[in-house]
């Protein structure tokens, strides 16, 4: 009990100085009114026949009232009694005081319920009393009387009841839920309930208590006090035998030379008069769902009703997304259907299935973009892989590139074989962007990528794909395709919610971007352009990108969330303090074209990052997109495989690099110009890409870069890189490679300062090749990095490389 005034009382404590004076001052006034009001009532029944002549004649001193609170009272009773609702007027009373508590903020009643129930039996009242005392006394005041009377005439005695029945059934009803079933299971309950009391109060039989004779002598539960009296005790014979089966719950007393035995559990009745298990009381109650508001809670939830929700678009509120019309119209894209071209080619495929002896029960041809999907029915017996073994025969057939066989078609139970059409028809990016689906959707990063062969839109998830991996030969659509994916990204997404981190070592790809800098751009502190063109400072990009991980799991950790979409919600309905270091968290993608290019000068460096990005950042909003114009195995490793699950393929070189990228061949076989296959990690997919050209990137970077910006673009974390850990410029002679020495000779002797060389003469790896060059730039043989080309070397003769390594040594 203590404990509980100790904790209840500093909390009474805060609110009461939360509250303002005037909310003090009128709860207190409505509960004085409520307490005045109802013991006036009470009073006014009691002595209503006397004052009621007098009633209202206040200033009159002659006349005395009998009411406790004096002519008020009397004026009162009178007032809501008497003229107006009877013994309904203590529900007025009771609405002030729940007001009273409602001002002061003591949430004991649930307002609008109470307050509609009580409005309900405001007006119920008083007729049910009208209808019980006919108008007689006051008890339905005149309200209640004018009502029973008016409904007594028009629909009778009966009605009247029937009126006042039917409405407060229908309030019970609709009130408490009640239904038949609950009705009746209610019932039983109560039916059980009673018999065990009934039960239970009356004499146990005979039959059912043996022992009862026994038992009469014992002492009932008010004996069993510890001050047992001497004399009941002397009575029972009982106590002596229980007296000699001690239990460890008994105590002895030595008591006036009488050995008395007090049992300190209930004298053990349980295994002699056992109830039956009916007459065990067995309450169901289902735990009422508590709504625990906390501290933190009640205070973002103040916040919220003083300044609405966070909205992270208000700083460019006025940012329009780009319109459709910046993207170029090319006309007409319905799918002509060329009914010889199909009828030649389904004839081709059936006379050549049939030269192999593969019997086609049934074929039908679908028309996509590019290319058309026959689909054929074999005949019972053929085997799949002898049809999958003629794709070559087919194409030297049907004289055509891009032939792809999928044997068997998932899910359909047919063999398909992709034939390019002769006139392939054109998916623009206005058409999908301007389509139902790309504009209905809901996804967090949706890219629209295309069409499939059957006509549809092809979209996806970025944010879960969750990284992807692009590759395809020169030419072949890989720039199209990533400006399809960030088109798709900027017509969707609003500045605040999105930042691109750009690397583009071709240095003209992505250079269109960087107009949207401010909008749309995250960059390095120190960092002056957004889109980073030198392999170098890609590693500190790379690496600031994994500290801003690193820092975005930490505030995800402390907000108790599990991905960046919880936390953004968090932080919108403000549950997580700025000051705590919290802010709203745009989505960012990573887009690196020239993948290759980066592997190759950088190798490990960019790789490591890369790699750790690709495996943990997707909870944390961070996305990847890497392209490749080389999908050979040293650019993709098995490492940056293993963690980009979605892959999309233009036309590759050889097979070898289809299976590099998509673990299959078939991207090989692709016609160019935007055909593609998408992996999502189950199956491949054939699309064709949406052609975004030049021009319209253009136009969509002007539309966003005119408009408002930040004032720079979104700052990644510094990076600082420890000059200890590098090699270059920390030249320990003591620590150099074995090889240190061989390979300054290879590259004095042959002028040249290139890695691929040593690798190549020395037969080493390129990691180790990497780090003896580094450490010759160090001691100053060769000179810094150079791009593309060769370092210099610093040593014109071996003559003098000698004297220089005989000054390493000592
Ligand atoms: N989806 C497409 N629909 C129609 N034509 C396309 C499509 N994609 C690419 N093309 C055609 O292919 C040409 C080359 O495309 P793109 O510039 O994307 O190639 P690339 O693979 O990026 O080449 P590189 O790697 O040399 O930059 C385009 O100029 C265009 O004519």
């Amino acid at each position: 009990m203590e404990k509980n005034i100790k904790k209840t009382t500093p909390k009474a404590a805060e609110q009461n100085k939360t509250l303002s004076k005037p909310r003090i001052f009128f709860g207190i006034l409505f509960l004085v009114t409520s307490v005045v009001g109802t013991l006036s009532f009470i009073s006014y029944l009691m002595n209503w026949k006397a004052d009621q002549s007098q009633a209202g004649n206040m200033l009159d001193k002659t006349i005395n009232s009998s009411n406790i609170f004096g002519k008020i009272g009397d004026w009162l009773g009178n007032l809501f009694i008497f003229d107006s609702i009877g013994v309904a007027a203590f529900l007025v009373a009771f609405l002030f005081f729940v007001f009273g508590m409602m001002i002061l903020k003591k949430n004991y009643f649930k307002p609008w319920k109470t307050i509609g129930h009580s409005l309900f039996f405001i007006c119920w009242l008083p007729i049910l009393m009208g209808a019980i005392t006919q108008g007689e006394g006051v008890l339905s005041g005149v309200y209640g009387f004018q009502i029973m009377d008016f409904l007594n005439s028009v629909i009778g005695f009966a009605g009247l009841w029937t009126v006042i029945l039917v409405s407060i059934g229908l309030y019970f009803i609709l009130e408490f839920n009640l239904r038949p079933s609950s009705i009746k299971s209610k019932l039983n309950n109560l039916n059980d309930n009673t018999v065990g009391r009934i039960k239970g109060m009356m004499p146990r039989s005979a039959e059912n208590f043996d022992a009862d004779d026994d038992l009469e002598a014992l002492p009932n539960e008010e004996n069993q006090n510890i001050t047992v009296s001497e004399t009941a005790v002397k009575q029972t014979s009982v106590i002596n035998e229980i007296e000699t089966i001690k239990t460890p719950n008994q105590t002895s007393f030595e008591q006036d030379d009488q050995k008395i035995a007090v049992s300190l559990n209930p004298i053990p009745t349980a295994p002699v008069i056992a109830p039956s298990i009916d007459d065990i009381d067995f309450k169901v109650e289902v735990a009422k769902t508590i709504d625990i508001v906390d501290e933190s809670d009640r205070k973002s939830q103040e916040l919220v009703d003083k300044h609405g929700y966070y909205d992270h678009k208000l700083e460019l509120g006025k940012f329009q997304m780009p319109t459709i019309d910046l993207l170029r119209d090319y006309g007409n894209e319905e799918i002509s259907v060329n009914k010889d071209e199909l009828e030649e080619n389904k004839n081709k495929i059936v006379g050549l299935l049939k030269n192999f002896n593969v019997g086609i029960a049934e074929i039908k041809a679908t028309i996509g973009p590019t290319v058309t999907l026959y689909e054929i029915v074999p005949e019972a017996g053929i085997r799949v892989a002898s049809i999958k073994k003629l794709q070559d025969d087919i194409a030297l057939n049907l004289s055509a590139l891009g032939i792809r066989i999928i044997a068997p078609m998932p899910g359909k139970g047919t063999i398909g074989i992709e034939v390019p059409r002769k006139n392939p028809s054109m998916v623009s990016m206005r058409s999908v962007i301007a389509s139902q689906k790309f504009q209905n959707s809901d996804m967090d990063l949706p890219v629209v990528f295309g069409k499939t062969i059957s006509n549809e839109i092809f979209m996806a998830d970025l944010a879960k794909m969750p990284h992807l991996l692009m590759a395809g030969a020169t030419g072949q659509g890989k720039s199209v395709g990533i400006n399809a994916i960030l088109t798709s990204l900027l017509y969707k997404k609003h500045p605040s919610e999105l930042k691109f981190v750009m690397v583009d070592p071709k240095k003209v790809e992505l250079s269109l971007y960087s107009k949207i800098e401010r909008h749309y751009l995250a960059k390095l502190p120190d960092g002056e352009d957004a889109i980073i063109t030198d392999t170098h400072k890609v590693i500190n990009t790379l690496n600031s990108l994994c500290i801003e991980m690193d820092q975005r799991y930490d505030l995800l950790k402390n907000a108790f969330c599990k991905n960046i979409k919880e936390y953004n919600k968090k932080f919108t309905e403000r549950k997580l303090n700025p000051e705590n270091g919290h802010r709203y968290l745009p989505y960012i993608v990573l887009v690196v074209d020239e993948f290759a290019d980066l592997i190759m000068t950088a190798g490990k460096e960019v790789e490591l990052p890369i790699a750790r990005l690709a495996q943990l950042a997707r909870a944390v909003g961070i996305h990847l997109i890497v392209a490749t114009q080389r999908p050979s195995v040293n650019v993709i490793t098995g490492m940056i495989k293993a963690n980009f699950p979605a892959r999309a393929a233009f036309r590759v070189i050889s097979s070898v690099d289809s299976r590099t990228i998509l673990d299959s061949p078939g991207a090989d076989q692709l016609i160019g110009k935007g055909d593609m296959l998408y992996f999502n990690g189950n199956e491949i997919m054939r699309l064709q890409c949406a052609f975004v050209d030049t021009p319209e990137v253009e136009k969509i970077a002007d539309y966003i870069g005119e408009q408002k910006g930040y004032a720079s673009a979104y700052m990644l974390p510094e990076y600082k890189v420890d000059e200890t850990t590098t090699t270059v410029g920390a030249f320990d002679p003591n620590e150099k490679d074995v090889l240190f020495e061989d390979a300054a000779r290879i590259l004095v002797s042959t002028q040249q300062g290139s890695t691929s060389m040593l690798q190549r003469q020395l037969k080493l790896g390129y990691n180790r090749a990497g780090r003896i060059m580094d450490q010759l730039e160090a001691s100053g043989v060769v000179g810094g990095f150079n791009g593309a080309k060769a370092r210099e070397v610093l040593i014109s003769d071996l003559n003098s490389l000698e004297q220089f390594l005989e000054e390493l040594r000592k």
